[in-house]
């Protein structure tokens, strides 16, 4: 993208951009991002349906092209659940209570799913970019500053999301695969 302006990226959650601006000012073509926070009411659905209906929202306040981003952890066993409402349950239950739901299923496998959402403006429909990583929920270890971070290991790492380096974290994450994928689009666009 050759363009000056900033991509808005409207998100409440200051870890999630702290990490998107890493991802996104590295590489070689850098994207410049600026962000908005603002309350942004989430429906009930898919992955998919609830980014693009945050996305379809944000660029109505924004007033302008806007990146949204959602991200779930799903559960093999409960078949994806607690998914795109992962943030309720780590509110109510936290780390231990992750753990608690999976106690007497035979597997913690678990994927880290980020689906990011791009409008070019209010009433355009949003296109999304999707990343996944798979993992197990193990017991919390590492600093306990982003979300579930300490519970989820990453398949053929021995350490969890919190233990790792932000930028090996940024590498192999579900929100790395996922800004790979928006990178490509925005520089193919005119
Ligand atoms: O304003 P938005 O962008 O919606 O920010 P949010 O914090 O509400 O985020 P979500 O609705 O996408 O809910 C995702 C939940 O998962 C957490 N989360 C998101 N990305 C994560 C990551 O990479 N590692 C660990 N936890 C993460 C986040 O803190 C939330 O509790
Ligand atoms: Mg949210």
């Amino acid at each position: 993208m050759t363009s000056q302006k900033a991509l808005v990226f409207v998100t409440g959650n200051a870890n999630k951009l702290r990490e998107v601006k890493e991802i996104l000012s590295s590489g070689g073509h850098p994207i410049e991002v600026e962000s908005q926070s603002l309350e942004i009411p989430e429906i009930q659905g898919t992955t998919v349906e609830v980014a693009a209906a945050k996305c379809r929202k944000a660029a109505e306040l924004v007033g302008g092209p806007c990146i949204t981003e959602d991200t779930a952890l799903g559960f093999v066993a409960l078949k994806g659940l607690p998914g795109p409402y992962i943030k309720h349950f780590m509110t109510e239950i936290g780390h231990d209570g992750l753990n608690a739901m999976l106690v007497g299923f035979p597997t913690k496998a678990a994927e880290a799913i980020c689906t990011f959402a791009y409008s070019a403006g209010p009433g355009t429909e949003p296109i999304i970019f999707e990343g996944r990583t798979p993992g197990t929920i193990v017991s919390a270890r590492g600093p306990k500053v982003f979300g579930w971070d300490a519970v989820f290991q990453p398949d053929g790492y021995d350490m969890t999301y919190a233990e790792m380096p932000s930028d090996e974290k940024n590498k192999i994450s579900h929100r790395g695969k996922a800004l790979e994928k928006l990178r490509t689009y925005l520089q193919s666009l005119p």
